[in-house]
């Protein structure tokens, strides 16, 4: 038992909110889930389930759902988990419950509209007596939720507190690497998702495996481009929050960015469900940071042309075939 982080708030009962509850449960935390929706939350509480964003899972005896923000002042370490340019809402919500110094770690993966900030920084803002922190990695949340392994990281300046927290919340099928490299793991979260959609075109249009494969190695070139020019270091970058989400979200229709493509590049329209899909929101903020730190990004740029609709598909296809790299890198 973790005497240091004996109960875990879990702010957003989304898919990976819920997904993330039953993780720190298995690892044997004692934990309270936040939903803004009243009677949703209600009914999750009695049915124990959460069939709106994560079917088929049972939430664990030791998650309390509750729509009252009064449960999260006695919580050890806090994880925000709502859409990324939700997060400053949320983060503002909680601020007034929690005790100084508490960790809270975003597990969004998006760069802030309008500020440019990255989600610790919106945290840092919104919520200034909190210590931030960032987990990111290739992990579905009906993997996290159905017990198969994944490994993410879990990145906090302190490095011993990143390490504390792993430990807290870890468990054999879910896997916390630490970190102290913040900027570098949640660089990887929001570039890959624009990417991703790319990568969905590319399979919807059947363009075929090597182009797919061509598209994750450039892409992951661009990502490292702009971590470089925004402070990651190469090793979080090759790591599991930005390479492997990448190649994760790149290859898997079971991705809400990826789908999106696919979508886009079978019917040139946008799938009917409206899931979230984080890139289409963090498109343009990050061709504007890589344009203003002097980055050639051109894949995130031809989806940032299809989605603002400068582009139509056939453009952005032969915009990317159309300007081949003097060199690698
Ligand atoms: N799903 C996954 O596999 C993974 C997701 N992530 C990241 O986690 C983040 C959340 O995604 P996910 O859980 O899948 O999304 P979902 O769409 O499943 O859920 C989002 C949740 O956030 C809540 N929410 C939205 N806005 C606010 C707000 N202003 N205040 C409070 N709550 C709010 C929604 O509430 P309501 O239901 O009332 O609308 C909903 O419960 C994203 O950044 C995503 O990239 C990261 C790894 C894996
Ligand atoms: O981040 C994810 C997996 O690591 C989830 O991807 P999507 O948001 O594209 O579904």
């Amino acid at each position: 038992m973790s005497a240091r982080f004996r109960r875990i708030g879990v702010v957003g009962a989304g898919a990976w909110g819920t997904a993330l509850a039953n993780a720190a449960a298995r690892a044997g935390r004692e934990v309270v889930l936040w939903g803004r929706d009243r009677a949703a939350m209600e009914a999750m509480a009695r049915t124990r389930r959460n069939e709106t964003h994560l079917p088929g899972v049972e939430i664990a005896a030791s998650v309390s759902p509750s729509p009252s923000l009064h449960v999260l002042s006695d919580c050890d370490a806090v994880l925000l988990v709502v859409p990324a340019q939700a997060s400053r809402e949320a983060a503002a919500a909680i601020a007034p419950q929690l005790k100084d110094g508490t960790p809270v770690v975003t597990c969004a993966k998006g760069i802030e509209r309008g500020t440019s900030l990255f989600m610790t920084q919106v945290l840092a803002e919104a919520c200034p007596r909190a210590v931030p922190g960032i987990l990111s990695g290739p992990s579905f949340a009906a993997d996290v939720a159905a017990g198969l392994p994944t490994a993410v990281t879990l990145a906090v300046q302190d490095f011993g507190l990143a390490e504390a927290l792993c430990t807290a919340l870890g468990s054999p099928s879910f896997r916390l690497y630490h970190s102290d490299d913040v900027r570098g793991v949640e660089i990887g979260g929001a570039a890959k998702n624009v990417l991703a959609i790319a990568a969905g075109i590319v399979g919807g249009r059947e363009l075929g495996a090597s182009a797919a494969a061509a598209l994750i190695a450039r892409g992951f070139a661009e990502l490292s481009r702009f971590g470089r020019a925004y402070g990651a270091r190469p090793e979080t970058l090759t790591g599991l929050s930005g390479l492997g989400d990448l190649i994760l979200t790149c290859s898997s229709p079971q991705s809400r960015n990826y789908a999106l493509g696919l979508s886009l590049g079978r019917t040139n329209q946008f799938p009917p469900n409206g899931k979230l899909a984080e890139g289409a929101f963090t498109a343009s903020v990050l061709v504007a940071m890589a344009e203003r730190a002097g980055i050639d990004m051109p894949i995130a740029s031809a989806v940032e042309a299809v989605l603002s609709g400068r582009d139509d598909i056939e453009q952005a296809i032969g915009s990317l075939l159309a300007r081949p790299q003097k060199a690698e890198g």
